[in-house]
């Protein structure tokens, strides 16, 4: 008889949530989890509210209904100081994840560690000269963002999210405007990342190669419905998802053969 596989470990758990500017909801009723370890990715048409999802997440928009727990424990009504708590194991980079372009790359990913940590200068130009390898950019320490290639310029992006050890990290759009060679890069070195680190990744991305190169879970935003419409592995979504448009999202427009079998 074979073991059972432990059940995975809720690091995120969204639920109710509903989401809104004013009076316009972008979705409702959302309901799932994020694991411990999962590289999972928020995926939808333009506009479906994949950024605004990860803003609730991290705590820059409130829910108009619902929560987000981080281990179990409630974020969305947590005490301002708790929050704060939260918030500091979270790395971010934003879509518009752009670098400081008047300080070099070292400059920038010493920025978070000058800001929340009391570390010596030496020992944080150790630490960013370790982060910048960890990206494949060792040496680049002196380099303008303008000196570097765009996917260079992620990476940098992803060693400066990285700078204070954050146990989940948030990439919102990271292989945007990325030429597919620097892309399938960037998506080698997400997994490196939360194979090495273990962190739990969670990703905004509708490009479908990188969906299925590095997602184990994901949530499909419906705008038809301004709800989920699936969640799960993408691999077995695109095949067998009930839903129509998760198969056509993921099939890019075009059915699969037999989605029953
Ligand atoms: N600050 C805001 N105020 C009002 N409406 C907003 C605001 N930000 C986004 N929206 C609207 O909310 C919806 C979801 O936007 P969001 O940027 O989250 O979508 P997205 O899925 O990330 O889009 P894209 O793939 O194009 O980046 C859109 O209709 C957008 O116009």
């Amino acid at each position: 008889m074979s073991a059972a596989l432990p059940e995975p470990k809720a690091k995120i758990s969204i639920r109710d949530l509903t989401m809104a500017y004013g009076s316009f909801v972008v979705m409702k009723d959302l309901n799932f989890d994020i694991n411990d370890r999962d590289i999972f990715v928020i995926m939808g048409g333009s506009g479906c509210g994949k950024s605004t999802l990860l803003r609730h997440l991290i705590g820059l928009r409130e829910p108009a209904k619902g929560e987000v727990f981080y281990d179990g424990k409630n974020f969305t009504t947590a005490e301002p100081e708790e929050r704060e708590k939260f918030i500091r194991r979270f790395g971010v980079m934003y879509q518009s994840g752009a670098l400081w372009s008047s300080l070099t790359l070292a400059e920038n990913i010493a920025l978070p560690l000058e800001e929340f940590t009391t570390m010596q200068p030496k020992a944080v130009r150790e630490l960013v000269s370790y982060k910048l390898a960890l990206v494949g950019l060792s040496g680049y320490e002196d380099y303008y963002p303008s000196q570097v290639s765009g996917g260079m310029n992620k990476r940098a992006g992803i060693a400066r999210a990285m700078a204070l050890d954050p146990d989940i990290l948030f990439l919102d759009e990271p292989g945007a405007g990325l030429d597919p060679l620097s892309s399938r890069r960037l998506d080698d070195l997400i997994l490196r990342l939360r194979d090495s680190l273990g962190s739990t990744v969670v990703i905004v991305t509708h490009e479908l190669a990188s969906i299925f190169a590095i997602a184990n879970n994901c949530v499909f935003l419906d705008t038809a419905t301004r709800t989920q419409g699936a969640v799960g592995n993408p691999s077995e979504l695109k095949d067998h998802s009930e839903n129509p448009s998760v198969r056509l999202f993921l099939n890019r427009g075009a059915e699969p053969a037999d989605p029953s079998s």
